[in-house]
C-alpha cells in the first residue's frame, strides 16, 4: 500500500545541508501534511522528490521506481521522468502565466496526451472544486486576485494524470477566510490510490483537513504532531 518511501535523504545547495537523513513513508490514499516554520525545509523536501535541488543522497521510491540516489549535478536533469511517472508539484507562492486565461493556464497542466483528450472534463471537475473559478474561465489570471490565482495554480497541477501531489504552502499571502476554502478544496480531492503532501505552516489551518501532520524543524522530521504548535 506504500506510494513513496524516502529513507536517509539528505539534500541541500552548494555547501549547504538542508536536509538531514530524512525518513518518511506515505501510504496510498493518505493526505499528508508537513508542518513547519518558514526555511526550516519543506520546499528543500519536495525539490529534492521532484530533484530541483542542489545535490541531495538517499533512497526516494516512488510506487516501486528509484527516483533518489546519489546526486550532485544535473539539477532538473531526471524531473521530466520524474513528472511523468506521476509527480505534480505546486510551486510556493503564485507561479503563473499573468497573459494566459484561467482555461489556457488550467489545460497547461494537461500536458499528457490522455489528460489533453480529457481536458474539458478535468476542466469541469476543477471547476467543481473552485466554483469561483467557473466564471472566470476567459479571465487573464494576471487580473485576479490572489486567492484565485492561488486556486488556479493548484488546479493546474490537478488537471495532470498525477498519483502524488506536492502543494507547497497553499495558503501563503492569502486571507484566512480564502486560506480556509483552498484547504478545504484539497480535503475534496480524490486522490484515489495516489497521495497528497501538502507544506504549511499554519497547523491550525489544517485541523480536520488531512490525516496525518508531520513536523519540520532544522531539515528534520520530528513525527507526528497532531495539534501541538511547532516551535
Ligand atoms: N536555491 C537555494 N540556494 C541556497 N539555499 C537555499 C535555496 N533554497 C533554499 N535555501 C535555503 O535552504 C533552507 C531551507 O529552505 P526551504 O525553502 O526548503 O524551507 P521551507 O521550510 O520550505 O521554508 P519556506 O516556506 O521559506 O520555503 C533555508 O535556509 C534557505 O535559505
Amino acid at each position: 500500500m506504500t506510494l513513496l518511501k524516502i529513507t536517509d535523504l539528505s539534500a541541500g545547495y552548494g555547501p549547504l545541508r538542508v536536509l538531514h537523513e530524512i525518513n518518511l513513508t506515505v501510504e496510498r490514499g493518505e493526505r499528508l501534511a508537513i508542518v513547519g516554520l518558514n526555511g526550516h525545509g519543506k520546499t528543500t523536501l519536495f525539490r529534492a522528490i521532484t530533484h530541483l535541488v542542489g545535490w541531495q543522497r538517499g533512497s526516494i521510491l516512488f510506487d516501486g521506481v528509484e527516483i533518489g540516489g546519489q546526486r550532485s549535478l544535473g539539477e532538473g536533469r531526471k524531473t521530466p521522468g520524474i513528472v511523468r511517472l506521476g509527480v505534480a508539484m505546486t510551486p510556493q507562492g503564485d507561479a503563473i502565466f499573468p497573459g494566459l486565461t484561467v482555461r489556457q493556464h488550467l489545460d497547461c497542466g494537461a500536458w499528457s496526451k490522455q489528460a489533453w483528450r480529457e481536458r474539458a472534463r478535468r476542466r469541469e471537475a476543477i471547476f467543481d472544486l473552485f466554483p469561483p473559478l467557473r466564471k472566470l474561465e476567459n479571465t487573464t489570471v494576471g487580473t485576479l486576485s490572489g486567492g484565485e490565482r492561488r486556486m488556479v495554480s493548484v488546479g493546474r497541477a490537478l488537471m495532470t494524470e498525477a498519483r502524488l501531489y506536492l502543494i507547497d504552502e497553499p495558503s501563503l499571502g492569502l486571507a484566512p477566510v480564502i486560506s480556509q476554502r483552498v484547504i478545504a478544496a484539497l480535503r475534496e480531492i480524490d486522490v484515489k490510490d495516489g497521495a497528497i503532501i501538502i507544506a504549511e505552516q499554519n497547523v491550525t489551518l489544517l485541523d480536520g483537513q488531512v490525516d496525518r501532520m508531520i513536523g519540520m524543524h532544522a531539515g528534520r522530521l520530528r513525527g507526528d504532531v497532531g495539534h501541538v504548535e511547532l516551535g
